[in-house]
């Protein structure tokens, strides 16, 4: 049973072996994620070489040697052969997290497939039961949440935060209901965020304490 977790990663030392574009996807997404990333693979894709000659990520260009899995707080392991992978796997101090590409389950975690729009962030697991699967259902978040949900959560964000100083602690329910309520997030995805605004404000004006 997985235990899921969003966690910070602003340079923690990460450790990414393999350089094909299964170890460019995990890499691209761990830049955004602010790791301090190291690469060991002796190829690296076009975009993983750039980004090396442009001094932003670190790398060791040869096969994995014992001992490279040390020191660092996370490792993911995107190789190409079964046997190679589980060496370096086994290789790993006990206490590192090891993600494994090929092979979701012997591994420490899985990365999901995600979706964001500003503050909301969605994952989906099959428990790699089907990687096409989560991708599938992302698309479908794709259409059911459209980019203007990112102002909405804002919205929701702001008002809350204003509800929490100025509604006494028993009346905050209700009105973070009336947040939810589909005609103030239609108001907002419509783009008409001041109306929703003044909406609220005439909500809070016969709440506040
Ligand atoms: C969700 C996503 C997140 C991410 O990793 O970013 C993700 N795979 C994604 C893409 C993708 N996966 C595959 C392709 C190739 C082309 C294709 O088939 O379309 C592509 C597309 C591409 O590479 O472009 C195939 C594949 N995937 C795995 C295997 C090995 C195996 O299972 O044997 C095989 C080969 C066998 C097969 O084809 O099934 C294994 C894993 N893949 C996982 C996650 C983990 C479990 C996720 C879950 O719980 O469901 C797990 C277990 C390991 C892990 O933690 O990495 C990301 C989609 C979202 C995004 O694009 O952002
Ligand atoms: N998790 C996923 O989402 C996902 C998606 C597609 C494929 N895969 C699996 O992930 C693995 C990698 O996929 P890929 O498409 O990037 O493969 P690839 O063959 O393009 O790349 C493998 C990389 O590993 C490097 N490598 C090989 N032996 C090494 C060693 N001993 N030390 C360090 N580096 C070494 C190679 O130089 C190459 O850069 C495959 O097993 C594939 O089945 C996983």
């Amino acid at each position: 049973m997985w235990y899921p977790i969003h966690v910070k990663l602003t340079k923690k030392s990460v450790l990414v072996v393999g350089g094909g574009p299964t170890a460019e996807r995990k890499i691209m997404r761990l830049r955004q994620a602010g790791a301090a990333i190291t690469v060991v693979s002796p190829m690296l894709t076009p975009a993983l070489e750039q980004l090396c000659s442009a001094g932003e990520l670190s790398s060791i260009q040869r096969h994995y040697q014992s001992g490279d899995g040390t020191g660092y707080e996370l490792v993911f392991i995107a190789v190409n052969d079964p046997n190679t992978r589980q060496h370096i796997h086994e290789d790993c101090p006990e206490t590192t997290w090891v993600n494994i590409a090929d092979d979701g389950g012997a591994g420490d975690f899985i990365t999901p497939g995600m979706f964001q729009r500003g503050r909301l962030l969605m994952t989906v697991s099959t428990d790699g039961a089907s990687p096409k699967l989560a991708q599938k259902i992302i698309n479908s978040w794709e259409k059911q949440y459209p980019s203007m949900y990112e102002d909405y959560v804002e919205f929701l964000r702001e008002s809350r935060a204003f509800l929490k100083k100025y509604v006494a602690p028993d009346k905050q329910s209700e009105l973070l209901a009336w947040l939810l309520e589909e005609e103030v997030e239609a108001r907002v995805l419509s783009g008409d965020r001041q109306g929703a605004d003044q909406a609220f404000q005439e909500q809070l004006a016969k709440y506040r304490r």
